[in-house]
């Protein structure tokens, strides 16, 4: 039997782990989600490229209560479908924050691992959870080399007036710093937008990554020059659970009143969307529900994605294109509706019956800023960083 070529992707988020496999020359065999990680859980695993093309998805309810349970009933399905750990040549994670050292894709070494550990404070919701992810592997199968992207280092680019808080040194000196986040998301955009408009990047490109958490990015000459995202994936946009922007006093308020882990778990988890519409934090949900209050939490989804975006015009000095991508972006044609629609002066004319249907090209060929949805590929940016690091011995 020749050498196991695939390599598994794990996207461990805050409440799923997503994962694909890829064969040596790229080819998506499976992809899936294990989702509902502490409450109801469920696996979802679907052969080929996850676009209804492959061998039809299964679901099945699972006892999922934590991550590493989650992980291991992953593989379990992977393994029943040929595809576990003995057919592997790596696994590749998405790990969320690398702090100010890991600015590129790394393998996973000790003094690696170390770093994402000293930045679980940086992102509480997500690191944890690609470390335990890391961990189990390790147990399991410990001579796979397995490797890290990271979402922060998409935005190492952007000039330091834009990663710099108004804080003073010992701040700075804790990690401060807006980071920003959905780097691979991004950077993905940027790879695929070519492909799919069949023309080159856009010069300055506004991209709207709109999912459970939510963040847009400045893009110039495909550098990430300022996003909305800042010290942890709370900042910017109104959000699935998460608050976006709030005056720090009012955080300092609510830590007088509540106590810390109360005021954490308020803005991260009970804030957003869910916090406007009654605990409502996905779309489809609010969509269906149709109350008032369910409106006006999407309407105040649209008009701050929209501020925020305008904000960044700023940084971009004029915008060339405008993308979607995430859950959101890609499927909701009323937000993205109202978005474009706030962007109009700029001279987007939107395709009704394009942007209905979910169109890769949103403008009228003539408009002079276009407007595209680009597909999130998150797990295979993730794997092609893998792959470049095999081939190159790394
Ligand atoms: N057809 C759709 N219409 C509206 N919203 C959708 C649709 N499909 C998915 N979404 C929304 O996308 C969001 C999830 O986005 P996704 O990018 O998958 O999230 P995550 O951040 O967990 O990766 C949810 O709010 C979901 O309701
Ligand atoms: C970084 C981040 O916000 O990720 P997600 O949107 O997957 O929660
Ligand atoms: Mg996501």
């Amino acid at each position: 039997m020749s050498a196991p070529q695939d390599i598994l992707v794990l996207n461990t988020g805050s409440s799923s782990v997503k994962f694909a496999v890829f064969d040596a020359h790229m080819q998506q065999r499976f992809c899936g989600l294990a989702e509902g990680i502490g409450q109801a859980g469920r696996i979802r695993i679907e052969a080929g490229a996850g676009d209804g093309a492959g061998a039809g998805a299964e679901t099945e309810f699972a006892d999922l209560p934590d991550h590493r349970r989650a992980l291991s009933a992953v593989l379990t399905r992977l393994s029943q479908q040929g595809a576990g750990p003995d057919r592997l040549r790596a696994v590749a994670h998405r790990v969320v924050h690398g702090g100010r050292r890991l600015l590129a894709p790394a393998r996973i070494t000790a003094e690696v691992r170390a770093c994402i550990e000293d930045c679980v404070p940086l992102a509480p919701l997500h690191n944890p959870h690609a470390l335990s992810a890391i961990d189990a592997l390790d147990d399991l199968a410990p001579q796979l080399p397995q490797y890290a992207s990271f979402d922060t280092a998409f935005h190492a680019t952007a000039p330091e007036v834009a990663q710099r808080y108004a804080l003073p040194p010992e701040a700075e000196a804790l990690g401060l710093r807006r980071y920003g986040f959905h780097g691979l998301s991004y950077a993905a955009l940027c790879r695929r937008l070519p492909d799919i408009s069949q023309q080159p990047l856009p010069r300055r490109l506004l991209a709207f990554h709109l999912g459970n958490g939510a963040s847009v990015c400045a893009i110039l000459d495909g550098q990430s020059v300022a996003t909305t995202m800042g010290y942890s994936p709370l900042e910017g946009l109104t959000m699935g659970t998460r608050v976006g922007t709030l005056d720090p006093n009012a955080t300092l308020r609510l830590v007088e009143d509540l106590g810390l882990a109360r005021t954490k778990d308020l803005l991260n988890r009970k804030s957003g969307l869910s916090g406007l519409a009654g605990g409502l934090s996905d779309m489809r949900a609010l969509d269906a529900a149709g109350t008032a209050e369910a409106r006006f939490a999407i309407a105040h989804f649209c008009y701050w994605a929209s501020r925020h975006g305008h904000s960044l015009l700023a940084a971009l000095g004029g915008c060339d294109a405008i993308a979607f991508t995430g859950g959101i972006g890609e499927n909701a044609p009323a937000i993205r509706a109202t978005i474009l629609d706030s962007f109009g002066w700029l001279g987007i004319a939107v395709d009704p019956d394009a942007n209905a249907n979910n169109a890769p090209r949103l403008s009228a060929t003539s408009a002079p800023t276009a407007a595209w949805i680009v597909p999130a590929e998150e797990e295979r940016q993730i794997a092609l960083d893998a792959r470049f690091l095999i081939d190159t011995g790394e």
